[in-house]
């Protein structure tokens, strides 16, 4: 008798042959992540959302070695009430805590993927930029990022800005003050978290990656500049 997923069976959402499908890109994704230690530590991670399914990873564990059949599958729109899922797994697992943050993205920009990172060089440059905003001008990486996140790409004239909001001691606690940064400066292609890190998102998984490539280069090199007494935003 054959196990493949039944229709109607919840794991027939998570199990694909297609290398292509959220359920084996998340785990794919988060074992690069992990080598470029922007999800060391069980932090951070990436959701992908196709329509009305979001694909989310659990929370607290090693996340270059998750499965797919450790997704989480929950449809959008949620209700406003309790958190509802589409599939679960069978192990007793959690989902991502970064999910109200990702479900920021996906309201307000109609994203269909967010990225969280706790990228060494995203937390350097809320250290080093003790305001409310990183900025920097006059970078060939600042065209690979796009207004909103989602409109046209930036041009090698224009100033990158990021909003850095306060951290929380649970990570559930970001949701508002994200919300309203990403309100307040409707140009921003990300949020910086002091101390912890970033989100960033995009229309799909691949923009949303090579937005956060771009960005996480921009705070290196921000950063190095800034170090090394040299101005980042030039007239
Ligand atoms: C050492 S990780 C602390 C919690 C955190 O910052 C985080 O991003 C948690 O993400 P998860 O997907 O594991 O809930
Ligand atoms: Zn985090």
């Amino acid at each position: 008798m054959s196990s493949a997923p039944q229709i109607n069976d919840p794991d027939a959402l998570v199990l694909s042959p297609d290398p292509s499908h959220p359920a084996n890109l998340i785990p794919e994704l988060c074992a690069a992540f992990y080598k470029l230690g922007w999800v060391t530590g069980t932090g951070g991670g990436i959701c992908i959302r196709t329509g009305d399914k979001v694909y989310i990873a659990p929370s607290g564990v090693q996340k270059e070695r998750i499965e797919p059949s450790h997704m989480f599958v929950l449809p959008y729109p949620q209700p406003t009430t309790d958190r509802i899922f589409l599939r679960r797994p069978a192990l007793n697992l959690k989902e991502s805590a970064c999910t109200p943050l990702f479900w920021n993205a996906f309201e307000q920009r109609n994203a269909g993927s967010c990225i969280h990172t706790h990228s060494q060089n995203a937390v350097m440059a809320t250290l080093l930029w003790p305001g409310g905003m990183f900025e920097i001008s006059h970078q060939q990486m600042i065209k690979g990022v796009r207004r909103g996140g989602n409109g046209l790409a930036l041009s090698y004239l224009d100033t990158l800005r990021v909003p850095i909001i306060e951290n929380t001691p649970n990570e559930e606690d970001l949701k508002d003050s994200m919300a309203e940064a990403m309100e307040r400066h409707p140009e921003a292609a990300a949020i910086l978290v002091r101390r912890h890190g970033i989100y960033v998102w995009g229309d799909d998984w691949q923009k949303a990656k090579t937005q956060t490539e771009c960005l996480d280069y921009l705070f290196e090199i921000g950063v190095r500049m800034k170090l090394a007494g040299l101005p980042t935003v030039l007239n």
